[in-house]
Order: C-alpha cells, then structure tokens, then sequence
C-alpha cells in the first residue's frame, strides 16, 4: 500500500557492528529532519569493500539490540533478501515504491562514505529517488574531489525545509550536534585485543557481542 507525504530516511551500513556514533546520529537525523520513519539497513554484501567476517544476520541482530525500542528507529533487513552486491540505488528503489512518489525520501551517509559516491552504482539515479543529507564525521574534512562537485553542487540546498518541498534530487550537508570519533574499525580493534567496549556500544549490543563470541579474529 502507498503511503504518500510521509517523511522517510535510510541510513545503510555494514554495521559491523552497530555503535553509537551510528545511532546518536540516527536519533539527531530524526529529529533535525522531523522523520516519520528512519530504516537502518546492513548491508548483505558492502559494494566497496571485503564481506565482513560477521555474517549479515548477525550483524542485523545486534542492530535490532542496538535500537531496541527507540521509537522512529526500524531496524530493516531487506538487503539481506537480495543477491549480489547491497547497492543504495536498489533500496532506494524498493522503498520508493513503497511510499509512494510523493514522500520525501532521504538518504543519509556520513562524510567518508560520500567521499566515494562517484564509485557507487548509478550515482545520478540516487538522486531521481531521493535526496542526500550528508553528517559531519571528525576527521574527515577533505575537499570535495572535482567529480563529486560536479555531482552534487547544483543540487545543493541550505535548509531542511528548502529540501523537504520535494521528494528527491537534493543535497544538503548537515552538522549534527554530537560528533563521535567511535568507528566499527575501533571498535574490532578493541575486541581482538580484549579490550572493552563498554560506551561506544548500547550495553545489549556489547552483551550479544560476548554471548556469540563475535570480533574475536583479526579481519
Ligand atoms: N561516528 C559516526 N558519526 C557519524 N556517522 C557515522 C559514524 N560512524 C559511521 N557513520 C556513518 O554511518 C554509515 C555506516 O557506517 P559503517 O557501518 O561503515 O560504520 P563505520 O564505523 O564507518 O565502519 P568501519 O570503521 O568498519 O569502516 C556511513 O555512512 C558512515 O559514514
Ligand atoms: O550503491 C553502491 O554502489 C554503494 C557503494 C558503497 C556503499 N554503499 C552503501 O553505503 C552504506 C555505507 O557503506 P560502508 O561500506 O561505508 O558501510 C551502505 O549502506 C552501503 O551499502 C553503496
């Protein structure tokens, strides 16, 4: 059933595994852009870089005990029921034609991931299904590469309410108020070398994390 109007976000991921820079930048997106619904969707097979050594269902579990029961937050598995690589462009598509051309679709990537837009499948057809809200990362304050200018600028707004008078095609760079160093790479790190991980993980997610004997292996 289509359900037009609405205000909806994706936040993809390898998630691997979910932490908290994730989620308090899940919430703040949420609210900056007035979400009806925010879907954080793991990747099954990340495009542009190696299969994790946790499994996808895994990595969806502690997903699900990272949200818990936030309210606004749906932990969303449809790109562990495709084949071949989780490409944006896909799901974007699938949950267009969901809503229904008159939502507000909006993807979300953090500044590291959009420095690379320019590689992923069909860049300009992200853009004819949503729009791009890019957050802040610390650390990464590269200049855009000419390519990505070219991509992006002309589509560029300067407020949320400029970007919701339409279901898609603009880019709006958005500084959330926490910035989190925290990555999913340090937190790997920790775990090999026993350390804890106790406050860059929801506590259910560092319990799951123990309980299966998850990140124990280098990469
Ligand atoms: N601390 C953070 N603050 C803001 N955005 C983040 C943060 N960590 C990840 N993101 C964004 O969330 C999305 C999913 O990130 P991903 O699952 O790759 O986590 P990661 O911590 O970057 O992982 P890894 O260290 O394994 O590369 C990406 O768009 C990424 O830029
Ligand atoms: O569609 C693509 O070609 C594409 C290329 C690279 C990354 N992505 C998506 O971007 C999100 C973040 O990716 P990553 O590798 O930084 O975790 C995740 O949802 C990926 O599926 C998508």
């Amino acid at each position: 059933m289509s359900q037009s109007g609405q205000r909806i976000g994706m936040l993809g991921g390898t998630f691997d595994p979910v932490h908290l820079g994730h989620l308090r930048s899940a919430l703040e997106v949420h609210e900056a852009l007035s979400l009806d619904r925010l879907h954080m969707i793991p990747a099954q097979q990340p495009p542009l870089r190696s299969q994790p050594q946790v499994s996808a269902q895994q990595r969806l579990a502690l997903l699900k005990a990272g949200i818990g029961d936030t309210p606004g937050l749906v932990a969303d598995d449809r790109e562990l029921r495709r084949d071949g690589p989780s490409y944006s462009a896909d799901t974007l598509a699938e949950l267009r034609a969901e809503y229904g051309y008159q939502s507000r679709l909006v993807m979300v990537i953090g500044f590291d991931a959009f420095l690379r837009l320019t590689q992923w499948h069909q860049p300009e057809r992200l853009f004819e299904l949503a729009h791009l809200v890019v957050i802040a990362r610390p650390g990464y304050n590269d200049p855009l590469p000419e390519s990505l200018m070219e991509l992006v600028e002309h589509r560029r707004v300067d407020s949320v309410e400029t970007l919701m008078q339409r279901p898609c095609g603009g880019y709006l760079p958005l500084q959330l108020p926490s910035l989190m160093t925290i990555s999913a790479t340090y937190i790997r790190q920790c775990l090999v070398e026993k350390k804890s991980v106790r406050y860059l993980v929801p506590a259910p997610v560092e319990e799951a994390i123990e309980q299966g004997r998850l990140y124990q292996q280098r990469d």
